[in-house]
């Protein structure tokens, strides 16, 4: 796509879409030693490729209404997290445009947004209050998130001493308790045994109900079926098919599956 084309598909992209991402791509370094510098920045050369970088993303192009459920499908490495990155606004394109409206509740790291030497107590609030929540109402639901993580006990241990599972909990809890419009997921919840990852999907079907976006990423195809109706198949850093998750998931496995 050229500028102008970015420039009149932003224009036009339907009005109520929460999410509009027009050819989007991300590059990254190979190796840490072909840093760019800083007079990179601001020189025509920055835009080309330089060595030892690559595409983890790029030409990625879709629209997202409010209310769907979109599942990421690839193999690993084919920049899945990357995109989701890129909808919370935690990296910005290189090359393209996203937008998105509304604010964005996001669970896409182990330990994405918390502060490691901080308490779980002070990370509860640190979290809510980001996303706009006032202290009063993260004081009143304070017990509500602590019983839904189930980790009474560790409320002043300091949030890097929790076992990998204990933190996706805590996290899940005050993520899914934001007042966000879109949730992402990223494969997190694979390290939550079965009973909290069932409490889980409950709710994530409760915040589906009552409207939110989600996207999610999984390697598991019951997981996708149950909550998402769109699918986006990430290959090579290109969107290969965006399409019914049915569909989506039937080319995956054709493509990749176990025969
Ligand atoms: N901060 C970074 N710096 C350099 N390369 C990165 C960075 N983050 C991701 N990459 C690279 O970008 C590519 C896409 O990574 P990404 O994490 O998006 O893949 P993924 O599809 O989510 O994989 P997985 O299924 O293994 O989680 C990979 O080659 C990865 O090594």
């Amino acid at each position: 796509m050229t500028q102008s084309d970015i420039a009149d598909r932003a224009a036009t992209a339907p009005q109520t879409a929460v999410i509009s991402v027009t050819d989007a791509g991300i590059r990254y370094r190979r190796n840490r030693r072909a840093r760019r510098n800083f007079k990179d920045l601001f020189s025509a050369r920055a835009r080309k490729t330089r060595p030892g970088e690559f595409w983890a993303l790029r030409h990625v192009t879709f629209d997202v209404q409010p209310g769907e459920a979109i599942g990421v499908v690839g193999r690993n490495g084919q920049g899945k997290s990357t995109l989701l990155k890129l909808v919370a606004e935690v990296v910005l394109p290189d090359e393209g445009r996203v937008g998105v409206r509304g604010g964005v509740a996001p669970l896409i790291e182990i330990t994405g947004g918390f502060v490691n030497d901080l308490s779980v107590r002070e990370n509860v609030y640190l979290t809510a209050g980001l996303h706009g929540m006032k202290r009063a109402e993260i004081q009143a639901r304070f017990d509500e998130i602590i019983e839904f993580a189930e980790i009474g006990d560790f409320l002043d241990t300091p949030y890097k001493h929790l076992s990998s599972g204990m933190k996706v909990r805590i996290a899940f809890a005050v993520v899914s308790r934001l007042e966000e419009p879109i949730i992402l997921v990223d494969e997190v919840l694979a390290v939550g045994d079965r009973a909290f990852k069932e409490k889980c999907y409950n709710r994530i079907e409760e915040l589906l109900a009552g409207g939110r976006t989600l996207f999610i990423v999984s390697h598991s195809e019951k997981d996708l079926r149950r909550f998402c109706s769109r699918g986006l198949y990430l290959d090579k850093g290109e969107l290969v098919l965006d399409a019914p998750i049915a569909d989506v998931l039937d080319r995956y496995n054709a493509d990749y599956g176990v025969k």
